[in-house]
């Protein structure tokens, strides 16, 4: 049998301890019972009689709601839980953190630590109090100042399973929230000395202004990011340049064009979050750094590049040298063969998505990425460059799709015109008959027409594509190509 006030007693020396040690993780938690009082006056946790939250009621304008919709893990949560509450394991029994041992007093507090393991979108990050408060919703916290039996437990867990249950949009307008306070903006970094002139000058074009002190907002983006301008849209997305306000560094953040409402929008911008981060670091991949939701917006911050090989060759023709682009190939094939070995595929590989910084080409926008065991859907990139197979709806051999987009890319860089969309010439790229190439080499046009041979099979893959000698001969260095600024050519 269960034995609850046995248990409650257990529970009430557990408490205790467990107090001491959040005590000694929280600069303004104290041991002492009185100094508690005054610190929870700092909170401005006030509850009226009828148990609401006082502080809730003021200026909810003052807080943000827990951004962390589903499953993009909160940027400040911790690692580790400091208090768990499985109420079915008995072994867990000594170490419950029951409510009904809690005081009175602490009972009409909430007590974020307690509550939010239960909820992974309500995390238990190690808190400056004074800061950032978590009220509980009203329901809550009667629930919780009521709680004096097991049933009452089991009904308050079920509650707050129901709550971790509520879509993003409805938790949105409960009194759930959290106070965040934008990091200072970071005017200089002193180990960035080439880029500092450059950041103060965009600053100031900016007209930033000063954050204020205790200056709160609803947005994880604008409290964490200066944005200076918009570089570029797609379809989906607007990309800005923005400077990180904590570290004094610029990002490139992609907002998706349109709130997410739909699970299979919201799925879709995951997949290239989560495409991004499984590929991991490397050099020709654009670099990823986080994602989150926010008003059922994604955002994703990634390295700033200094544009795309489209807009390179536009502005300079030498792009199209075939040094040039059997560099850019070679930089592609390694992005693809790091994303082939590891089972993803990009399905998307264009001029437009391959970036450029320092001279270095990126593979990016992975927003059509997938599997290439086919264990996920399948959406195909831009017909330009799909292969027949695509067209006829053979997935078969989705790292050769890539190949064949490799190829279609250098081959329209290298003729200077768009391919087809349709027409006999489209139909003639998919047999693979290309026209010749005037001032490129055999070898390089060899490649091409491998790389677009109509049969998957027959294509190289990414890794036998590096092996070849034409990337391994001498070649003349020339000056990385470079994309003209165009934030500091106006
Ligand atoms: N990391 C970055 N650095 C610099 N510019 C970028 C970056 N990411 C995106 N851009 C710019 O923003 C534009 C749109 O980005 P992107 O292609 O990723 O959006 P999208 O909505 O997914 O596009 P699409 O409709 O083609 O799928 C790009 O063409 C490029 O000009």
């Amino acid at each position: 049998m269960y034995d609850a006030s046995a248990m409650e007693h257990n529970e009430g020396v557990d408490l205790s301890q467990q107090l001491s040690q959040v005590c000694l993780e929280s600069p303004l938690h104290h041991n002492n019972s009185e100094e508690d009082l005054e610190s929870q006056d700092k909170f401005d946790i006030r509850i009226s009689d009828d148990g609401v939250n006082l502080a809730d009621q003021e200026n909810p304008s003052d807080y943000i709601c827990s951004q962390d919709f589903f499953c993009t893990p909160d940027f400040i949560t911790p690692v580790d839980q400091q208090f768990s509450i499985d109420l079915d394991n008995k072994e867990n029994s000594n170490s419950l953190r029951s409510p009904s041992a809690l005081t009175p007093l602490r009972l009409k507090r909430p007590r974020p630590d307690n509550i939010h393991s239960h909820s992974t979108w309500l995390d238990d990050s190690p808190r400056d109090l004074g800061q950032e408060i978590i009220p509980l919703s009203e329901s809550t916290i009667v629930e919780e100042t009521s709680i004096t039996s097991i049933d009452k437990k089991t009904q308050l867990a079920e509650q707050l399973a129901q709550l971790s249950a509520i879509p993003p949009s409805s938790r949105e307008r409960l009194p759930n929230m959290r106070r965040r306070v934008p990091s200072p903006v970071c005017l200089q970094n002193p180990f960035l000395e080439e880029d500092v002139s450059l950041q103060q000058k965009l600053i100031a074009q900016a007209r930033m202004p000063a954050p204020l002190s205790g200056q709160t907002s609803i947005s994880r983006y604008r409290d964490d990011f200066h944005e200076i301008q918009e570089i570029g849209h797609g379809y989906f997305s607007r990309v800005f340049k923005v400077l990180k306000r904590i570290d004094g560094c610029l990002y490139a953040v992609k907002r998706s064009q349109h709130p997410l409402l739909a699970t299979s929008a919201r799925k879709q911008a995951l997949t290239e979050v989560q495409a991004l981060a499984a590929v991991g670091a490397h050099e020709n991949v654009v670099r990823y750094y986080t994602a989150w939701f926010e008003s059922d917006y994604c955002y994703i911050q990634t390295e700033l590049c200094d544009g795309t090989v489209t807009q390179l060759r536009n502005s300079d023709p030498s792009v199209s040298l075939e040094h040039s682009l059997l560099e850019i190939m070679r930089q592609m094939a390694s992005a693809l063969s790091v994303m082939h070995a590891k089972g993803l595929v990009h399905l998307d590989l264009k001029p437009d998505n391959i970036y450029v910084l320092n001279g270095v080409y990126k593979l990016g926008d992975f927003g059509r990425a997938t599997r290439a065991d086919r264990s996920m859907d399948i959406e195909e990139g831009d017909s330009r460059y799909m292969p027949l197979e695509i067209l006829n709806d053979d997935y078969s051999q989705l790292p050769k799709v890539d190949m064949f987009a490799l190829g279609a890319t250098i081959y329209e860089l290298a003729r200077g015109s768009s391919l087809p969309t349709s027409g006999s010439q489209f139909q003639l790229l998919r047999q693979g008959k290309l026209t010749l190439l005037p001032g490129y080499s055999t070898p390089f046009q060899n490649i091409l027409k491998a790389l677009m041979n109509p049969t998957a099979s027959a294509r190289p893959s990414a890794a036998e594509l590096l092996k070849h000698p034409i990337f391994h001969r001498d070649v003349p260095s020339l000056p990385s190509p470079t994309v003209p600024d165009k934030t500091t050519s106006h």
